[in-house]
């Protein structure tokens, strides 16, 4: 199997990844209809898995999950998330046949061994879904031709497509048809309904291509979402510890920070986050911020890069051919850092502590998103996309650490998107080891207005609240926040 989008023309690998159609409430207007009565199969109760399942079942669609022999004859966590949600779980053999939709939700390097046996089981005319696309486009996998190939991708790990549906909302989607594989045309209209099913809906839809979400997904994940989130972390609580902060502080600090500072990224955009801050502290977030990009700037486009040559994902099935040597050395080595090491302690942050005493993590958010959308619409592709992967989703993996520190969300985010995060946080601690010699106590862990009057030029707070609100992020954020109405807040720690 070869590459799919490295056998394209340039023009037509132009043409996919420009693909991003924002698409309005009323193109959702029949529901789930389009897969009403239709039995659809998922193979794998996992991160994706359960959680999709759950919110298809609740949308009133037939759901159950095949899984392998071994998962149901060894009760392997799987069965036991299907089973405890009283879903039918039966073996390939048992369901695949059946199906109308099969969704594949196993992890993507398993896709290849799982496609290959389940497609001959499937019936004359079934659909096959992917939540990444992964398998399609780096790896090239042919689908037989009768069979509609789709994709529904949650712009957000599977445990928040779950918690934004039981809030009334949902999180941003990306759909597709394979163009490769749409015999009958009705591939669209399923995706439409099975988005409807999940929520995403709620939240916006772009209609997208197997190509453009793969390369805009695999960017964000590893640097903005989960690669820079985790050098930030490691960085800011080291940093805490090395100048005498109480450890059990600097834990909660860090934990709860990113999730409280993201909180209002969600809401109001980079804009909205910056604003939380006092003037002299927004001077200084702004200012470090720039100089944050600076330094980082080739590094995501050395990831950029190596994602659309197809570098990124040859290197990583080097790695996969390898017994996953690279991921597990990595995975253990987070475990060991003295962040992920120390408890929180039991103390009371304010929910504007963590603002002015992280005014750290908040320029380090900023630099992250700015990079990695202006990255991504650099490389082509478009800012409604870039604003998904960047922006929206920060918050929702910030959750996952505000949970269980950054086990959780490498936990929880898929095993390609943990790989990628620890190549990015690889990369980019000794990149910002003399920029961390500059930072004290009054950006991380000290309150920074602390000892100032709080007086700033006034000429130059104008032109930097001009340069937040004018960035190309900011821009298209606002609008497609115009169209996420049903938002919830979520309660922080
Ligand atoms: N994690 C996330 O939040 C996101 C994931 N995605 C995409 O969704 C897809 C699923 O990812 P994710 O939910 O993380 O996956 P998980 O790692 O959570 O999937 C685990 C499930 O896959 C099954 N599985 C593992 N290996 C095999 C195999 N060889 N054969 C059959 N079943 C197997 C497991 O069953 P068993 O008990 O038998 O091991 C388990 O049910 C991927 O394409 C990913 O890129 C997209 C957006 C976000
Ligand atoms: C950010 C990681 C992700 O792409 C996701 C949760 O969207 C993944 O692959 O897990
Ligand atoms: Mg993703
Ligand atoms: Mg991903």
């Amino acid at each position: 199997m070869a590459n799919y989008f490295n056998t394209l023309p340039l023009r037509e690998q132009l043409n996919q990844l420009g693909v991003a159609e924002f698409m309005s409430n009323d193109e959702f207007a029949d529901g789930v209809d389009a897969l009403k009565g239709k039995k659809i199969v998922i193979v794998g109760a996992g991160a994706q898995g359960l959680n999709q399942g759950l919110n298809l079942r609740d949308s009133g669609l037939d759901v159950s999950y095949a899984l392998r022999k071994e998962a149901i004859a060894e009760k392997r966590a799987s069965w036991k998330n299907a089973t405890d949600n009283n879903f039918i779980v039966g073996t390939y053999d048992e369901l695949i046949p059946g199906a109308d939709l099969v969704i594949n939700l196993t992890p993507d390097k398993q896709h290849t061994s799982v496609v290959s046996a389940v497609m001959p089981l499937m019936k004359q005319g079934a659909t096959l879904s992917y939540s990444h696309g992964f398998n399609i486009v780096e790896e090239g996998m042919q689908i037989r031709k009768d069979i509609t190939v789709i994709m529904v991708a949650p712009k957000s790990p599977g445990s928040e497509v779950r918690a934004e549906y039981v809030r009334g909302f949902g999180v941003p989607t990306l759909i597709a048809v394979h163009p490769e594989n749409d015999p009958e045309g009705k591939g669209f209209d399923q995706a439409k309904a099975y988005c409807v099913g999940t929520g995403g809906h709620r939240a916006g839809v772009l209609r997208s291509s197997f190509v453009a979400e793969v390369k805009s997904d695999l960017m964000g994940e590893q640097t903005i979402l989960c690669g820079l989130l985790q050098t930030g972390s490691i960085l800011s609580f080291d940093k805490m510890i090395e100048k005498g902060i109480d450890p059990g502080y600097a834990s909660k600090l860090v934990q709860y920070g990113v999730e409280v500072v993201t909180e209002a990224l969600k809401h109001g955009g980079v804009t909205g986050m910056m604003d939380r801050l006092s003037n002299p502290a927004k001077i200084k977030a702004f200012k470090i911020s720039e100089e944050l990009k600076k330094i980082m700037r080739p590094l995501f486009q050395k990831h950029q890069d190596d994602i659309m040559s197809g570098t990124f994902s040859r290197v990583m099935m080097e790695d996969w051919a390898n017994g996953d040597a690279n991921l597990l050395k990595w995975r253990a080595e987070t475990g060991e850092t003295a962040f992920e090491k120390t408890p929180a302690g039991d103390v009371k942050i304010g929910e504007q502590e963590y603002f002015d005493n992280y005014t750290l993590m908040v320029a380090f958010i900023k630099a992250g998103v700015e990079l990695a959308f202006e990255t991504m619409v650099e490389a082509g592709i478009k800012p409604e996309s870039a604003y998904y992967e960047s922006l929206h989703e920060t918050p929702l993996i910030a959750n996952t650490i505000a949970r269980k520190k950054l086990f959780e969300m490498n936990r929880v985010i898929s095993d390609t998107a943990e790989y990628g995060c620890y190549l990015f946080d690889q990369a980019c601690k000794p990149l910002l080891a003399d920029f961390m010699k500059t930072v004290d106590t009054d950006l991380v862990g000290k309150n920074y207005n602390a000892g100032k009057d709080g007086s700033v030029d006034n000429q130059e707070l104008v032109e930097i609240n001009e340069a937040i609100r004018n960035h190309p992020v900011e821009i298209v954020g606002r609008k497609l926040r115009k169209a996420m109405t049903a938002m919830k807040a979520i309660k922080t720690a």
